[in-house]
């Protein structure tokens, strides 16, 4: 299969509005695809569509040529997540948030405590496993939710705004990890409004607008965002 993701025709609607107005893309197998394009464009959404945490209204969205309608729970356990927001369980302590994901993606235990210990060391946070989420700042929290969702190897990962709250030697660690996991075999869909990011890793990318695609091609076509006044 030549695609990891195919999103078809989706359409979403939130409360009587549609916010994604039949959009068709698709992630090709062992790439780096950016969806980028201003505040409030539809990104954040299209991800949670994906993910199935929001319900479409339309159109069919399908991983390695299976549809999120028909089988869920596996649908489910072909990517992992890092959101915008870290959404941390205040009743686990960090260490037991990897355990959780080791568990639900059945991760060797061998497997799981190494880049347990690889990740946390390099994330700085390696003092913090007992640690409940209240205990830590922003940004380490951030750094939890990214190692959890590095955790397995699925075929692919959807990150919303992967870079926002690292510091920079978190961000250079991430930029140069997901460039090797991605040799490693594994697609990634991210959105950032980091422009510089999306240049340096990404293969293609596909410009969102008010819920519609405006434009999508290899990464040497971006010529960037142009003012929002200028769409209108
Ligand atoms: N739960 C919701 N209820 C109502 N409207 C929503 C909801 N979630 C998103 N929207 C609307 O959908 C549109 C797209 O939002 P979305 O978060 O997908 O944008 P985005 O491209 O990710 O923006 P940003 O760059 O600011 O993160 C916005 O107009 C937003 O107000």
């Amino acid at each position: 299969m030549e695609y990891v993701l195919e999103v078809k025709d989706l359409q979403l609607t939130i409360q009587k509005e549609t916010i994604i107005k039949g959009i068709s893309f698709r992630v090709p197998n062992r790439k780096i695809v950016a969806l980028i394009g201003h505040n409030g464009a539809g990104k954040s959404t299209t991800m949670r569509a994906i993910m199935g945490w929001h319900e479409k209204s339309e159109g069919e969205i399908l991983l390695q040529g299976a549809s999120q309608d028909d089988d869920f729970l596996y649908f489910k356990t072909l990517f992992s997540y890092i959101p915008e927001e870290p959404v941390l369980m205040p009743e686990l302590t960090v260490f037991q948030h990897f355990q959780l994901y080791g568990a639900s993606y059945q991760i060797e235990e061998k497997k799981l405590q190494e880049r347990v210990n690889d990740y946390t060391r390099a994330f700085e946070i390696q003092d913090k496993l007992n640690e409940f989420p209240e205990a830590l700042s922003k940004g380490m929290r951030q750094k939890v939710q990214t190692i959890c969702a590095l955790l397995p190897d699925v075929p692919l990962l959807l990150i919303d705004e992967p870079f926002m709250g690292l510091d920079i030697y978190a961000s250079e660690f991430l930029t140069d990890e997901l460039k090797r996991r991605n040799q490693e075999g594994m697609s990634i869909l991210l959105t950032t409004h980091q422009m510089e990011k999306v240049t340096d890793l990404c293969d293609e990318y596909v410009l969102l607008a008010d819920g519609h695609i405006l434009e999508a091609g290899n990464i040497e076509e971006f010529n960037g965002l142009t003012r929002r006044e200028a769409d209108e």
